[in-house]
């Protein structure tokens, strides 16, 4: 049986765009609604047809729903559920797919304080954002993490796992905490190094905006794509998971002072002894069969 029956969606990007489309495709007799704050990413969600409704206000979007997720900024899910509040069904379940999770949640409660929230985190997607950027294969072979607070329902816990497992994910439940821990690292410090590594270079003056781009080939491409990615849900990100990213910061600049001592004494040794290691480690991602499912890295969007 399905586990909901109407969902809403709120923000239409990139993230709420591609579950409207897995919806269509793994669910089709699911009726989706749609609202963005945003009345020109409103008008495209209509003229692509994206949901089965567009509404006009966030309240309006909700009154018969049994599912709400909110697609919008981790700085914007408080404002997003506040608007909710009124109008949300006493037996909805609201979920989210923030980044980060513990402001989030915090930020919901607050709003929401009687509401049955199940937090959760498609780990997928781009360095595009948009109504128009989204697809229905996002989400496929990747990880979705549940990040239930105490006392959740689990009942409920188990409704929006097998949403997102319909949808394609594979589900694993974690606590808030741990979650932003563990992207801190995995997902928000590598943001970090791309912003400053594509920023710094383009500062150099002795390396010019035409020299930056013509010589663009390999390892600084890579940084561009990621460096392409939304500033205002990255700087959301930061601001909201400050604590675990200035952690994890903190060892990652002592690690490259340690590089940069190895550098300056020339201990080939310990370059290679890192290399080396860190070389293993993509090798078992790949054997794991868990290297990049993103469309531009070869894959197709259906
Ligand atoms: N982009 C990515 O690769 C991933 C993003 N996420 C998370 O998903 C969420 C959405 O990200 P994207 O879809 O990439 O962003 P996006 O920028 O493509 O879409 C966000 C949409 O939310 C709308 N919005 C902002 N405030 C609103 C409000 N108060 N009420 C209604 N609509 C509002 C904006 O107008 C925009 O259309 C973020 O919390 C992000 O951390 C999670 C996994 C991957
Ligand atoms: O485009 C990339 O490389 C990403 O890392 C996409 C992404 C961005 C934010 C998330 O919370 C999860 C995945």
């Amino acid at each position: 049986m399905l586990p909901f029956a109407r969902v809403t969606i709120l923000g239409l990007g990139l993230i709420g765009s591609s579950i409207a489309r897995g919806i269509r495709q793994h669910m089709p007799s699911v009726r989706v609604t749609g609202y963005d704050a945003d009345p020109s990413v409103r008008a495209t969600a209509v003229a692509i047809d994206l949901c089965d409704d567009v509404a006009d206000s966030a309240g309006t979007s909700v009154i018969d729903a049994d599912l709400v997720i909110l697609c919008v900024p981790v700085g914007a899910m408080g404002a997003a559920a506040a608007d909710i509040a009124a109008d949300l069904p006493a037996d909805a379940i609201v979920s989210d797919v923030g980044s980060s999770k513990g402001s989030v949640i915090e930020a919901v409660r607050a709003a929401l304080p009687d509401a049955t929230f199940i937090p959760a985190h498609p780990v997928a997607g781009t360095e595009n954002s948009g109504p128009t950027a989204g697809f229905a294969s996002l989400f496929h072979h990747r990880w979705c993490i549940i990040t239930p607070p105490e006392g959740s329902d689990s009942l409920a816990v188990e409704r929006v796992s097998e949403f997102w497992r319909r949808l394609g994910a594979t589900v694993d439940t974690m606590e808030p905490g741990h979650h932003d821990r563990v992207l801190a690292v995995t997902s928000h410090l590598p943001h970090l190094i791309a912003y400053t590594i594509v920023g710094t270079a383009s500062d150099l003056e002795e390396v010019t905006q035409s020299e930056v781009i013509k010589y663009s080939a390999g390892g600084f491409r890579d940084f561009t794509r990621i460096a392409a990615s939304d500033p205002t849900m990255w700087r959301d990100i930061f601001l909201s998971n400050r604590e675990a990213v200035l952690d994890m910061l903190q060892r990652f600049t002592e690690d490259l002072t340690a590089l940069q001592r190895a550098i300056r004494w020339g201990k080939g040794d310990e370059l290679f002894e890192l290399f080396s290691r860190t070389r293993a480690i993509r090798r078992s991602i790949i054997d794991q069969g868990q290297d990049d499912a993103r469309p531009d890295f070869g894959r197709s969007h259906e």
